[in-house]
């Protein structure tokens, strides 16, 4: 894709910028859990990884592929569905406080829980999982249809027919998830007993010996009759769903996947592939989100004076730190297409890109200073002399709309900034309204934006803005909370964000 794009890059931001967020500090190592964020870590016998990956299924289980209902929609969320027998366990609650946090206006809570279990999972020795995203929070439960232990074959078989899997990749499926975790003690007493071992203290019963990585360990000790699988060998027949279920093509599949870990490994990554993008009718997924080779992050202008000044970062994937690089920064003016500016950017060191690979930024630091009358139009990257403009389009900055370094305080007591926000609007550029959007989380619920609108100027403001009117807001009382924020823009009916956060925290005292 052609940056920017807000919702590609705050995703694949997501999928790749992973010193960035929390997701690895939640299963790395594999066997890390937590109720929640600050959860009680004494505890043994779980993990967060086996959670997501339940969760996720859970939440896909009641696909009904004929009908285009139900899938990776995030009804999982709902106190309806949890209620339900088939979700019986904590592990669903946990997960969604774990990952709710990532979820912002561009990533759902479906696509969140989709983007930390693949990244669970390929960072606990799995096969490396396509994401594509866009998938779109169900506003109400939907119909109850996860398998249970105690249900026979065939009922196994028509409830995967329905999510939309054979009988093969039925057994497939749940060899991949069972790759982790186990049976609890508290939730199924009936199959699994209180084990008193202190370093199990959760009383899991693990379905192989390797619970907390991926491999094909649940096969080969099924296969070699040497497991512990308690959906296998529980002592209650009528819950061994496992038994039932892999032995069901004479353990074709089961012995294929015992022989080979690579056989097993690629299986799972096309299943788990087709279990994350079982969507109900209707939502349309985003491509496999790849990594831009060459990505600017965190890039916003702000005028002052005659200024424009220009901060950002650009991130470079699948490279080192390297002190003989030179990356170099060139822009366009504001109605020109040639390069004429430049300037040499600073290394700000390297960050983790997953899977053994690292990325190399370097920074605007402190700001790229632009003449606020010829202003910007596109920037390109040359790194050793080898330009980066994204196929020759190079990436685009709009600078008709831009906060204004004039916004300032009249209070700094953090828990009640007073002051006023400004907006610079390039001349020529005549947009039907200008508004502040706050993104506002409750828990559990897709975001919602909340739009305040910055007031049309009676008359221009003075020349010392030129080629800029500025719109101003004065607020009061931490803007009743919306400290945090960013720009839109109405324009011909169509809305856009414009990049960059807005702190309030971070203006100067007014003079
Ligand atoms: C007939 C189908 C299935 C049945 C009857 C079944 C049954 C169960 C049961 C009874 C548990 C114990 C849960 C607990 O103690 O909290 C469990 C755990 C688990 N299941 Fe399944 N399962 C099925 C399919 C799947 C599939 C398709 C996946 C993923 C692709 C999956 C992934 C998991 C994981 C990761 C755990 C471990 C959870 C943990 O340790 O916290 N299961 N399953």
């Amino acid at each position: 894709y052609v940056w920017p794009s807000p919702q590609l890059d705050a995703l694949e931001a997501l999928r790749f910028d992973l010193d960035s967020h929390p997701i690895l500090q939640f299963i790395d190592p594999c066997d890390t859990f937590n109720f929640g964020p600050n959860g009680d870590t004494s505890i043994s016998g779980r993990s967060n990884i086996a959670d997501w990956i339940r969760t996720s299924y859970h939440d896909m289980a009641t696909h009904n592929a004929a009908a285009g209902t139900g899938g990776m929609d995030a009804s999982i969320r709902f106190p309806e569905e949890l209620a339900r027998d088939e979700n019986v366990g904590t592990g669903f609650n946990n997960t969604l406080n774990i990952l709710f946090p990532i979820v912002n206006r561009y990533v759902s809570i479906a696509d969140a829980l989709t983007l930390g279990t693949i990244i669970a999972i390929e960072n606990c020795n799995g096969p490396q999982i396509a994401f594509r995203g866009g998938r779109i929070d169900a506003v109400s439960p939907n119909a109850p249809g996860v398998p249970e232990p105690q249900q026979d074959l065939s009922a196994h078989i028509s409830a995967f027919a329905r999510q939309g899997f054979s009988q093969k990749e039925m057994i497939g499926l749940i060899a991949c998830g069972h790759s982790f975790g186990g049976v609890q003690h508290v939730p199924f007493p009936q199959i699994v007993p209180e084990l008193d071992d202190p370093n199990n203290t959760q009383s899991v019963s693990h379905f192989d010996s390797t619970f907390v990585t991926f491999d094909n360990n649940v096969a080969t000790e099924y296969i070699s009759g040497r497991t512990k699988n308690p959906l296998v060998v529980g002592h209650n027949d009528t819950t061994n769903s496992d038994k039932r279920i892999f032995g069901s093509d004479g353990n074709v599949t089961m012995k294929a996947f015992a022989t080979s870990p690579t056989l097993f490994a690629s299986t799972c990554a096309t299943l788990f592939t087709k279990m994350f993008n079982s969507v109900p009718k209707g939502v349309k997924l985003t491509d496999v989100i790849a990594p831009l080779p060459v990505k600017p992050d965190n890039v916003q202008l702000v005028l002052n004076n005659d200024t424009l000044r220009l901060t950002g970062e650009v991130r470079l994937w699948n490279a080192k730190e390297d002190p003989t690089r030179t990356v170099r920064l060139f822009y366009a003016d504001h109605a020109s297409t040639a390069y004429k500016h430049n300037v040499t950017l600073k290394s700000a060191g390297v960050t983790n890109g997953g899977r053994g690979i690292t990325a190399a930024w370097y920074t605007f630091s402190p700001f790229v200073p632009i003449n606020a009358s010829k202003g910007i139009g596109r920037m390109r990257f040359v790194v050793d002399g080898k330009v980066e403009d994204q196929g020759g389009v190079g990436f685009v900055l709009r600078d008709d709309v831009v906060l204004s370094g004039t916004s300032c305080l009249t209070n700094s007591d953090t828990s009640n900034l007073a002051g006023r926000l400004d907006v610079a609007v390039r001349t020529g550029t005549n947009p039907t309204r200008i508004f502040l959007e706050h993104e506002v989380l409750t828990n559990f619920n897709p975001p919602r934006i909340v739009e305040t609108d910055i007031p049309r100027p009676a008359k221009p403001s003075n020349a010392t803005h030129a080629p800029y009117t500025i719109w101003s807001l004065n607020f009061t009382n931490n803007m009743d909370g919306f400290t945090s924020s960013t720009l839109g823009v109405e324009m011909g009916g169509v809305k856009s964000a414009i990049l960059g956060k807005i702190e309030l925290f971070g203006f100067p005292p007014c003079t």
